[in-house]
């Protein structure tokens, strides 16, 4: 579903290269050091950046000169997913139409979003009085309506406690079986990708390693996370 073949990319002096292969309905993180690229592959998928060299394919289709709004992919940040003068309905709504010209049956699929994400009756709060958590269920409700097969998450949950990370993580693995999504996650906690099960890419001065799945490979880490991960 989706793919990076022979991926070139280079920003100012640091280059991201190699290939990866992903699965409908399958889960992939990226972990590895700090400014290794794992921004910088989300952002490639995204469209904001292109590649000197090689191809981004989502459902076979080459996705070069196409811009973030028409790729078939929804990214989600560790902050700044909503506007804070909107309401939380408006937030999500968004997602359907930019202009927010919201007819009757689209505030139905709002308010269904919200309470597949768990805010059942919070639509009309404004984002500063949610939890950080809360937060993160808005723009998760937001990039569920917008309904793209591929589902990109930039260290989404970092900024949340232990219990709510486990939380989220397992409302995203639960939304990714029910629609087959395909999700990428960049994170800098093991435990995260291990709860999120699927596979593991370690990314490392822009090398984009082969994936593995996340308990083989955190149970008996090659030397390079090995070192990543302080054992
Ligand atoms: N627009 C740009 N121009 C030049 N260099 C850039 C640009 N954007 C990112 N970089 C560099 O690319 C490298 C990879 O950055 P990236 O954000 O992808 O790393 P990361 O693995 O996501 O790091 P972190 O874990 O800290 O978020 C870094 O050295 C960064 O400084």
């Amino acid at each position: 579903m989706l793919r990076l073949e022979g991926i070139d990319v280079q920003l100012g002096e640091f280059r991201l290269f190699g290939d990866l292969s992903l699965e409908k309905g399958a889960h992939l993180s990226l972990i590895g050091p700090s400014g290794g690229g794992k921004s910088t592959l989300l952002n490639l998928v995204a469209g904001f950046i292109e590649p000197a060299q090689g191809a981004v394919l989502i459902d076979g289709r080459d996705m070069a000169g196409i811009p973030p709004a028409r790729r078939p992919v929804t990214i989600l940040f560790q902050e700044h997913n909503l506007f804070p003068h909107l309401d939380v309905e408006a937030n999500v709504g968004l997602g359907l139409d930019p202009a927010l010209r919201l007819t009757g049956a689209d505030r139905a699929r709002i308010a269904e979003s919200l309470r597949e994400v768990g805010l059942d009756g919070l639509g009309a709060r404004r984002p500063a009085a949610l939890s950080g958590g809360q937060r993160q269920r808005v723009a998760l409700a937001r990039a569920l309506l917008r309904d793209r097969p591929v589902l990109l998450l930039d260290e989404p949950f970092a900024a949340l406690g232990p219990a709510q990370r486990a939380e989220m993580l397992d409302l995203v693995t639960g939304l990714r079986e029910k629609r087959a999504l395909a999700v990428v996650m960049a994170t800098h906690a093991p435990e995260d990708a291990r709860r999120a099960r699927g596979a593991i890419a370690f990314i490392e001065g822009g090398r984009i390693g082969p994936p593995a799945p996340a308990d083989a490979l955190l149970d008996a880490p090659p030397p390079a996370l090995r070192a990543y991960l302080g054992d």
